[in-house]
């Protein structure tokens, strides 16, 4: 799946309709008075919050959103039908952004949230309203007003609880392939990974928990070196984080560190975000090495390691089993 978590739309709301000039024209009625209804109102804009989306792809496709006009008023003061809301989903956690100030006018975090982004037009003024005792025939009438047009800027940040980091090549990709249905590319090279991948995997309950693959970190990353910042920010919904070590690396603590340093130096309360240790590739060590390792591992980040092999389908039950009992899921 190709992810998109930014996207460019205009919307415009609908024009106003037209008022009209009419007059009472009845058997028996001499000089009938004027008659000419209201426009209706454009439609306006309206953005919706939608649990069943995860991303804005569905706008690389189609950018422009017009709700519909409003009708011309008739006679006999009827006004003009009013143009129709028109209603477009975006996943949950979706910001609206003015385009060119950057000026945020919402965030639609909660299913069914609403944001009205563009107003429609008012309709015209019909005849009839012109009335009055000098003028008992008025022939004015306004048209409908151009609704509003805005060009927007829609950003996503995933909304995946769970969030897997770690270095270039730790193995990421390899974990969620094995834990969900997501399939990444999964290749012996830094930086395979270029935007998140999005995987579910199935809690004990048969409801679904998003995990969210995220391109390796580098150092710097929180200055946005390398892939940086466009996916730290990924990262600051998640309600836990998974960091992935390669057991197989030069200097497995030092990269440990590495990745504990970015997170702080992002700040936006990363580092205290629930986290859990993972030392993948547990078969490139000697059975006498791993414990090793754990131990200094764990004096460096006050964390036990848990030891798997993402490759060959190690301890991922007792990770998926951790994981759901930091999130209190059952
Ligand atoms: N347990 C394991 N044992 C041995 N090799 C593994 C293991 N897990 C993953 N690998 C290998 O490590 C390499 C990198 O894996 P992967 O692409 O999943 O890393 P990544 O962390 O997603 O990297 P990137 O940040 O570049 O996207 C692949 O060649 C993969 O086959
Ligand atoms: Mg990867």
């Amino acid at each position: 799946m190709q992810f998109i978590d930014q996207a460019r739309i205009t919307v415009r709301g609908g024009r106003g309709g037209d008022g009209i000039a009419a007059f009472r024209r009845e058997k028996y009625v001499p000089a009938g008075g004027p008659s000419g209804g209201d426009g209706g109102h454009g439609g306006p804009v309206v953005l919706e919050a939608d649990s069943n989306l995860q991303t804005l792809l569905d706008f690389k496709y189609k950018r422009l959103f017009a709700a519909d006009d409003g009708r011309r008023g008739g006679p006999n003061k009827c006004t003009g039908a009013s143009g129709r809301d028109l209603v477009i989903k975006v996943p949950c956690g979706t910001e609206v952004r003015h385009l060119a100030t950057g000026i945020l006018l919402g965030d639609l975090t909660d299913p069914g949230e609403r944001l009205t982004v563009a107003f429609g037009g008012r309709g015209g003024l019909g005849n009839a309203h012109y009335l009055s005792n000098r003028n008992r025939a008025p022939e004015k009438f306004t048209e409908g007003r151009d609704g509003e047009e805005w060009p927007l800027q829609l950003e996503l940040k995933l909304l995946a609880e769970v969030g897997i980091i770690g270095l270039p090549n730790a193995g990421k990709s390899t974990l969620i392939a094995v834990l969900s249905a997501a399939r990444p590319k999964i290749a012996d090279y830094p930086f395979t990974t270029l935007v998140p991948n999005l995987g579910v995997v199935r809690r004990p309950s048969g409801d679904g928990t998003v995990f969210a693959d995220i391109p390796g970190l580098i150092a710097g990353a929180a200055q946005g070196a390398g892939l940086g910042h466009d996916f730290l920010r990924h990262i600051e919904r998640t309600r836990l984080l998974i960091h992935v070590v390669d057991a197989g690396a030069d200097d497995p603590v030092g990269d440990l560190r590495v990745v504990e340093k970015e997170l702080e130096a992002y700040g936006h309360g990363l580092v205290d975000r629930p986290r859990l240790l993972v030392l993948n590739k547990q078969e490139l060590l000697l059975d006498e090495q791993l414990p090793e390792l754990s131990n200094e591992l764990e004096q460096v980040s006050g964390r036990a390691p848990l030891c798997i092999s993402a490759a060959m389908g190690r301890n991922l039950d007792q990770l998926l089993e951790r994981v759901w009992k930091e999130l209190g899921i059952a």
